[in-house]
This record gives C-alpha cells, structure tokens and sequence, in this order.
C-alpha cells in the first residue's frame, strides 16, 4: 500500500517537473484554498464574537433601564416576602399596585442576578403591562398583577430563543408562546427571561451567549438544567413563579437543587406551541413545558391558570381538560407506591432519607404507602430510559453539531457531542467491554450509536411503546393512585463534575419514557448524619465511575435541599397535585 503511494508521489512530482506553469497554478490554488478556509474561519469567528456581543449588548440596555427605572424602590423586601396568598389579597383591595409589585421583583430579580447570573434580560413590556392592569376596571383575575419568569427558551414576541446558541441570535419570535398568552390573559405580568444551558441537553448551566448561572443555595454546586435561570431566581428569591421546560429532567432537577417546587405535565395537557427545542419533529421524545414555583399555593396557583379553557381556543392540539378543582380537593386515603432505588444509581443516605420521610409523612396523612418493586425488578427502568436516551439521540446529536460548528462549545455539553462522533463500532464494543463492569457506563455508549436503518429505529420505538404498557400493567396491577421515588440519587453536584454525571438523571427520565405528571417537593436538607453515613462504607459504597464522582461531589454539601418526585397517572396532574399539596402540608410548608 505505501509503495503505492510512494508511486503515485513520484509520479506527481515528475509530472511537475515536467509542467512547471501548470505545477505552479495547481499550488497557488490549493494555496488559496488553505488560506481561503482560514480566513473563513477567523471571519465566522469574528462575525459570531459580534453577534454575541451586539445581542449581550442589548440585554444589558435592556437591564440598565430596568435598574434604573427602581433604583428608588424601597419597600422590595416587604413586599417579595408576602406570601402569596398576602400578595393576592393586597392587590385585589388595592393596597398595593401592580406596579408596586412588578418593580419589587424586578429589583430583586436584578439584586438575586447579579450575585448568580440567572437572569438574561428583563422583558420590556412589564411595566405597560402592569400601568395597564392598574388602570383597568375588569374583574381581577387569577394571576392579577402577579410577575411571571419566564425560561430563555419560549417565545415572546420581539425577542430571539437561543439556547445560548449563536447561530439563533436574531431568530426574532413574532407572537407570544400560547403559553404566555394564556397567563398574560390571567392577568400575569411576564417579567424576566431566565438562562439555560448551551442546546439545554445539559444539568449545568453555561452558555457562551449569557454565561455560567450558580446555585443560589451554593454557588460551587450546579443549579441544575435546563431550566436553570428559573430555578436559581426562584431559589434565590427573585420571582415567585416560572415557566421551564423538561423533556430528560429539566424542570425536576433545577428544583431539587434548588430548593422550590415543580411539576412536569403529561406531554400534551399544556400547549408547547412557541417553545423553542432541538427535539421538534422526534414525535417519541416530547419536552413540556411546565410551571415552577417558591412554595406549593403559588404552583397550583399558576397551573390553574394555565390550565384554563382560554389554552384549548388558542391551542386546540391540546385536549380540552381544564383544572378539575373537584378532583384537586379530594382528601380520600389514597395508596402510593415508593422506591428508594431504581436499579440504576445508588441514592445517597439524604436521598433516601427524603424519600422515607415523605413516606411517613403521607402516612400521616392517612395515606397507604406501599413498596413499588417495578423499576427494580429485572432492571426493567433501567430498560426503559436505555430505549428512552436511544431514542432522544437518534442522530447522535449530528444536528446540535452541524448548528454548533462555528460556535464555541460549552464544557457541560462537548463529552456527549463528541461521544456521537465516536465509530459505531467503537461504542458498540465500548458497550460489550464496559457491560460487564459497569453497566450504567456501558448503555451511555449504546445510547450513543445511532440507528443504522429506520427499521433499527421503528423496533426501538416499539420498545420503549412496550415498556410503557409493562410500566402500566404494573402500577395497575398494584392498584397505585401515586408514586413517591427521588429526583436525583445525590444532593447536587459540584460544577466541575456535573457534565460528566448527566445519566443521573434516570430518575426523572423514567416519567419522561412512560409520559407520566411527576412534581417535585423540596423535603429535607442535608444534614451532618448523612453525610457521615455517606462517606462510611460499612453504609455505602460507590459501585461505579458515576456514583464515585457524586460521591466525590457530595463533600460539603451539608444543609443542601433534597426534594422528592410526586407521580400520578397521564392526564391526572390534579392527583399529583394532591400528593405534593398533602406532603407539603405533613411537612409544614405550605406556602
Ligand atoms: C450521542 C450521545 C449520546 C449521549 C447520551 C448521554 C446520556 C445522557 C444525556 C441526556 C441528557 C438529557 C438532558 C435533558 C435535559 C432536559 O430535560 N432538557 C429540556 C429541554 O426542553
């Protein structure tokens, strides 16, 4: 094979010798060629470098105006500390303005984001909006005057979604999400645009565009992802109430890492009709957009709004099911199902913890709570969100590449896109080595191969559909109104490591693979016990890379929130609600 090359070399040569002026265009040309594509690259980047800049730019106007505009505001601490019930009542008689309200958050919310950098820009309209309702006679509706954050992701009209992606800079949306229709009509007043992660395949959160967010309860920990920004100015006391998305864990995660509470719908109850995501098209894998919120009152609060029959007018893919208040304030025992292990990750000592509180504390409530095997049993949730992950990255993320090649690309995300550019062979072979160690590692490289055919494709689908049913069969068969299970197996990770922790997730995908509501309740915090109980191996005992590396990560993360995940079957988010509204309450929590 060399000596052919070393042939074919020589001829060439010769060939030049022989034609110099032809030789010397052939050299000018690839010359140009080489400097052509240089240049082009330094262009591009150049170019990219300015629309980052311009866009940034423009959100800091944005924000300068708004800090500006209350830099003379006093009374913020009183007035975001009301609850919001207090909140409600004071501006429904009139004591307080939505004005009055709306500059109390956005200087909080600017206050909150400067230290942790959660907020993209403020949203220019708030204040119209606000003169308008305070000038307005109509009948005080559900959310009057109440400012809504709203995550980078979903349309508003006037302002681009990016992911934190230079190439959507200026893909300038021209019509509110439904969504923000819907609680505009309630009277909302959308208020701050939250940050997310670079594509939002991520739990970290940093993007080139509007940079790395911190946890609010610590600023070395993740808050979570993607909807991040929402999670760490809620979290951090910035805005009462928001709107994230979830399609692997992305309302979940950023609650329970940050301290407040969520819940993810069944895929079609609430219109995704304006949110922005790279999944659009995959009918298998479908993200929800959801609510999120400071306490429980106001997160039912804003899902009753949500759920209002102005959606199925604006929206009428979405089945007409309107809140059913009847079925929210049943208070029958219900029986719910538990687990504290999934057959996947280990749950740290906290983590479990959480979950047998919630237990005992739905017990008081006069609630049954029963051990649900399912997941555990014959590794079949393990199963379930392999054929899940498999089908979410059908293309091995060839498309996030091709709208990423003249970006920069942030740490959390750059180990999954380059796992998909890995030979299939070599992942396949990944997968049989490592699967006899590590069997958690070795589907991360299966997930990762792609579909060589439609028909590879159509069986995965029909695996995941089987999955489904034996999901249903079994909560059926066990007579489950609920499920209570964690949300992550360890309190959350430090930033240095969470990108390399991203199938610890599981826990939240299951409810993703089967379409099932799942809330999530903040229970307890981390406390010293734990964290003994943790780092002594006569109690626990990391059994592979990822659960080392949370081990690792757990060091110091006394005093951190732990949530719970709350399940109810598809359509039925008033049961879950129920579930989160009676834990709450067990809990002492309630608003
Ligand atoms: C080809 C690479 C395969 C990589 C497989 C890696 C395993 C897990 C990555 C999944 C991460 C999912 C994050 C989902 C976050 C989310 O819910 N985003 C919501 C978007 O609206």
């Amino acid at each position: 094979m060399l000596v052919a090359y070393e042939h074919v070399a020589a001829d060439a040569v010769r060939f030049l010798r022989g034609h110099p002026r032809t030789g010397s265009v052939i050299i000018s040309l690839a010359g140009a060629g080489i400097l052509g594509k240089v240049v082009l690259y330094f262009w591009y980047r150049h170019c990219t470098n300015k629309k980052r800049q311009d866009r940034r730019d423009k959100a800091q106007t944005r924000t300068k105006r708004v800090a500006e505009n209350v830099a003379e505001v006093t009374n913020s601490d009183l007035i975001v500390k009301k609850s919001i019930k207090e909140l409600r009542e004071a501006l429904h008689n009139g004591k307080l303005s939505s004005l009055e309200v709306l500059k109390a958050f956005q200087k909080e919310a600017l206050r909150v984001t400067k230290d942790i950098n959660c907020v993209t820009e403020p949203i220019e309209d708030a204040e119209e909006l606000a003169k308008h309702l305070d000038a307005s006679k109509e009948v005080k509706r559900l959310l009057h005057g109440i400012p809504v954050s709203i995550k980078e992701n979903i349309a508003i009209a006037g302002y681009d979604q990016t992911a934190g992606m230079a190439v959507h800079i200026g893909d300038i949306a021209c019509e509110d999400a439904v969504l923000l229709q819907v609680l505009k009509d309630h009277g909302a007043i959308p208020f701050m645009r939250t940050n997310i992660p670079q594509t939002m395949l991520s739990y970290d959160c940093t993007n080139p565009l509007y940079g790395t967010t911190f946890n609010p309860l610590d600023w070395s920990r993740t808050p979570g992802g993607s909807s991040t920004g929402e999670g760490a100015l809620i979290g951090g006391g910035g805005s009462i109430m928001g709107i994230g998305s979830d399609i692997g864990g992305s309302l979940r995660i950023p609650a329970d890492f940050c301290g407040i509470f969520t819940l993810k719908p069944t895929w079609d109850r609430i219109s995704r009709k304006g949110m922005m995501t790279h999944s659009r098209g995959n009918l298998s894998v479908r993200p929800v957009l959801g609510p999120m919120a400071r306490d429980f009152d106001s997160l039912l609060l804003l899902t009753r709004a949500i759920l209002s029959p102005n959606m199925y007018e604006l929206d009428p893919l979405v089945p007409p099911l309107p809140f059913d208040i009847k079925e929210y304030e049943k208070t029958s025992p219900l029986r719910i199902g538990f687990y504290t292990y999934d057959g996947t990750f280990q749950c740290q000592p906290s983590n479990v913890r959480a979950v047998m509180e919630a237990k005992a504390a739905l017990e008081a409530m006069g609630h049954e709570v029963v051990h649900f095997d399912f997941p555990t049993m014959m590794g079949e949730g393990f199963k379930g969100c392999k054929y899940y992950v498999h089908v979410l990255v059908p293309d091995r993320l060839a498309k996030l590449r091709k709208l990423l090649a003249n970006d920069k690309v942030s740490s959390a995300i750059s180990l999954n896109l380059k796992l998909g550019q890995l030979p299939v062979w070599l992942c396949k072979a990944a997968e049989f080595i490592i699967g006899f160690k590590d069997q958690m590692l070795a589907s991360v490289f299966g997930a990762a191969v792609g579909f060589k055919s439609v028909e590879e494709y159509i069986d995965k689908v029909q695996d995941l559909e089987d999955f489904r049913q034996r999901f249903m069969d079994a909560w059926l068969d066990m007579a489950l109104d609920a499920v209570i299970c964690p949300v992550f197996p360890s309190p959350a990770p430090t930033r240095d490591l969470v990108g390399m922790v991203s199938p610890a997730g599981i826990y939240c995908w299951l409810f993703n693979a089967v379409n099932y509501p799942a809330g999530v309740v903040p229970v307890t915090q981390v406390t010293k016990e734990d964290l003994d109980k943790t780092f002594d191996p006569k109690h626990f005992q990391p059994r592979n890379v990822y659960e080392k590396l949370l081990l690792k990560s757990t060091k110091g993360s006394e005093g951190h929130s732990i949530g719970v995940q709350c399940v109810a079957l598809p359509y039925k988010e008033e049961l879950c609600l129920r579930v989160m509204r009676d834990l709450t309450q067990a809990l002492g929590k309630r608003s």
